[in-house]
């Protein structure tokens, strides 16, 4: 029974070919036909009608073999799913949905024969398919597929796509010349799909550049090297102010450049094309307007097929803002080094005016003992030695200081100046020596010390008489060695400090009272140099007072041209126990309260005058003596000339003979 059956089927099928066969050249030719015609419509099909067409071909192919389903698969890259390209179906037939993908792990089979094998997969009816293919087999079941004849499409390499036509209504046999035609109707889809991608890609791409260049206001062109033709876009054709319509020629670009550009601009494309190099050059071009714009253009050479460029190609752009605001800045930089050279140089005069100022220049009077002080000052500034100033408040001993520091070696390293009397006797350690985080409750940070700061210049201590006993014995000992610890640190810290230290104190008698360490005033005592109180030079009086007004009549916008005698004789008999500090201070308040022109003393000065005392008389001569005998001294008693006495203590010579008689000094 079961082989009469089986002989049934193979006859049935026989006959099925048999009347295949019968229909075949005729159908074939018919196909040819329709095949012929569906390709001539794919030929230059503009991109966006691609799908379109293909849905049309699909659909005549179905109505032509009477199939119930047609599609499209792509194979998606990861190579774990197929995705419907392309699908229609006939009448009553449910259509698979485009864009849907099917995992291929529920057809792992026909994944293998088609992808992989790039067999053809031809199945007359379901029961034909093999055990190993049950996964596919269940798949299509699934979908009502009675018959499947599915073909891998290949162009170039891999199979990236499956034209798939299902049979759902009844099973129907695959003549094995189809498969050849329609893999050409499969070939043309896809070439016609990847076409298309391209030109979309192209089409994007050329809007982005036309929007970029479009964004940046450039402008592109393309000579034709052995025409001399030149292609431009619009935006070119403004930047230059070609018309729209005007052919354009290389002789044409020439003509738009500006004369003096020409030639180096000729120069770098004739480089450019004979170098294959790329192209950059700036120049300015005259508009038909008359306008004077600058451009920058760059390209590059692209070379034909025997390796001779055929063409130039590249951008241009407007760079006039940019020019504009390159010479601007030029002219801006030009002002500032301008200003710079100007204010370094106003710089140094005011640093050599305040060097003046602070050194001797401005330190007035001429007095034979002022003469003298700044003598020993003289004598000592070169040396390192330590140096002490003695003098009453407001003698100038700071002003002596710092003309001892600005003659020095030391003159371009800072000399710091610590006011022993102004500062608490609690924080005087740290402010000279530092100290280190944490060195005492309050000492939050660091804090490095005034003699570290003082480091390679000169420290000047101003009433060193008021600085604590204890220490002294520390000041000795940077004095002597250079050395001190910071507070709350063991380490050793070495310092290369001149000490300058003043006092209005008598040191001496400091000094056996047990407030003043001995060992230290003699240290500091080495060099020492005593600057008299005002009333000790009168003489000097009349000049600081002409300094004094000149200064603040200046600053106040004040000319006087008169000091009236009176002036002059009241400042010369009072007693000064301020000194010069505070004759400037009288002469300034004064100046304030002078009228224009006439400078008058109006207020009374509160000591009055003072019968100068023996004592000091007797010192003030003795003062005097020793400075001259020091000049005569050191000018082996020359009187005259301009390496004399007289010119260096600021005499007359006879007036120096005359005081040399007077003190009684006699040549050695
Ligand atoms: N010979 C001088 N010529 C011009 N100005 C002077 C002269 N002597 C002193 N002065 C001025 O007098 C003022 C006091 O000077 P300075 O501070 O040097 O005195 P001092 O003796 O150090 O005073 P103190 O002991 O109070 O510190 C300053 O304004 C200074 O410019």
């Amino acid at each position: 029974m079961r082989k009469l059956t089986e002989a049934s089927e193979r006859l049935n099928t026989e006959i099925k070919r048999r009347k295949e066969a019968q229909r075949s050249p005729r159908e074939r030719l018919l196909f040819e036909e329709l095949l012929s015609a569906i390709s001539a419509r794919f030929i230059s099909l503009p991109a966006n009608r691609v799908d379109e067409e293909i849905h049309n071909a699909m659909t005549e192919v179905l109505g032509f073999f009477k199939v119930d389903r047609f599609a499209l698969l792509q194979t998606l890259p990861d190579k774990k799913s197929w995705m419907i390209t392309h699908s229609v179906a006939g009448a009553g037939v449910p259509s698979v949905p485009i864009a849907s993908e099917l995992p291929i792990s529920i057809n792992p089979w026909a994944y293998e024969k088609l992808v992989l094998k790039k067999e053809v997969l031809s199945i007359e009816k379901m029961e034909d398919i093999p055990s190993e293919a049950n996964v596919d087999k269940e798949t299509w079941m699934k979908w009502g597929i009675r018959s499947n004849l599915n073909i891998p499409i290949m162009i170039g390499g891999p199979v990236d796509h499956i034209l798939a036509i299902n049979s759902v209504k009844q099973e129907r046999l695959w003549p094995e010349e189809l498969v050849p035609r329609l893999r050409l109707l499969g070939e043309i889809f896809v070439n016609a799909i990847e076409r298309s991608k391209a030109q979309k890609a192209l089409q994007e791409s050329e809007e982005r550049l036309s929007l970029a260049t479009s964004a940046a206001e450039a402008g592109l062109w393309m000579l034709d090297i052995d025409t001399g033709i030149l292609w431009a876009t619009p935006i070119l054709r403004e930047l230059f102010g070609f018309h729209p319509d005007e052919v354009l020629s290389y002789e044409r670009f020439q003509e738009a450049i500006h004369p003096d550009d020409l030639d180096g601009v000729k120069e770098r494309v004739h480089q450019s094309i004979e170098t294959k190099s790329f192209l950059i050059a700036e120049y300015r071009i005259r508009k038909p307007d008359g306008n004077l714009r600058w451009i920058v253009t760059r390209g590059r050479p692209e070379n034909g097929t025997l390796g001779h460029p055929l063409r130039l190609m590249g951008v241009s752009m407007d760079i006039t803002g940019l020019k504009e605001m390159e010479s601007q800045l030029r002219e801006q930089l030009v002002e500032i080094n301008k200003l710079k050279l100007q204010l370094e140089n106003e710089n140094v005069y005011l640093r050599e005016e305040r060097k003046m100022e602070q050194g001797f220049g401005k330190m007035i009077g001429s007095s034979s003992t002022l003469q003298y002080v700044l003598f020993r000052a003289h004598q000592v500034a070169p040396t390192d030695a330590t140096v002490l100033i003695l003098g009453e408040t407001g003698v100038g001993k700071g002003m002596v200081a710092n003309a001892i520091h600005e003659m020095s070696a030391r003159r371009d390293k800072p000399m710091v100046t610590v006011n022993c009397a102004a500062l608490p006797a609690n924080l005087i350690e740290s402010e000279l020596f530092g100290r280190e985080k944490g060195a005492f409750t309050g000492a939050h940070a660091r804090q490095i010390g005034r003699f570290e700061v003082a480091n390679g210049g000169t420290i000047f201590l101003d009433e060193i008489g008021e600085l604590p006993l204890e220490l002294q014995a520390k000041l000795l000992r940077v004095l002597q060695d250079g050395e001190f610890e910071r507070l709350g640190s063991p380490r050793t810290v070495k310092v290369d400090v001149r000490v300058i230290a003043s006092t209005s104190r008598d040191l001496k008698e400091e000094m056996c009272n047990r407030r003043f360490r001995e060992d230290l005033y003699y240290r500091l005592n080495t060099f020492p140099v005593t600057l008299p109180p005002l009333r000790m030079r009168i003489e000097d009086i009349p000049e600081l007072a002409r300094y004094f007004i000149d200064k603040y009549g200046r600053k106040m916008g004040k000319r006087f041209d008169t000091i009236s005698k009176e002036a002059i004789d009241r400042l010369s008999e009072y007693s000064w126990p301020g000194n010069v500090r505070e004759l400037e201070h009288i002469i300034e308040r004064a100046v304030i309260t002078s009228s224009e022109q006439d400078f008058q003393l109006t207020e009374p000065l509160e000591h009055g005058s003072v019968e100068r005392e023996e004592g000091v008389l007797k010192e003030f001569n003795a003062m005097a003596r020793e400075h001259i005998q020091q000049v005569l001294k050191e000018t082996r008693w020359k009187i005259e000339g301009k390496a004399g006495a007289a010119a260096f203590l600021g005499l007359h010579p006879s007036t120096l003979r005359f005081r040399i008689k007077k003190l009684g000094l006699k040549r050695p």
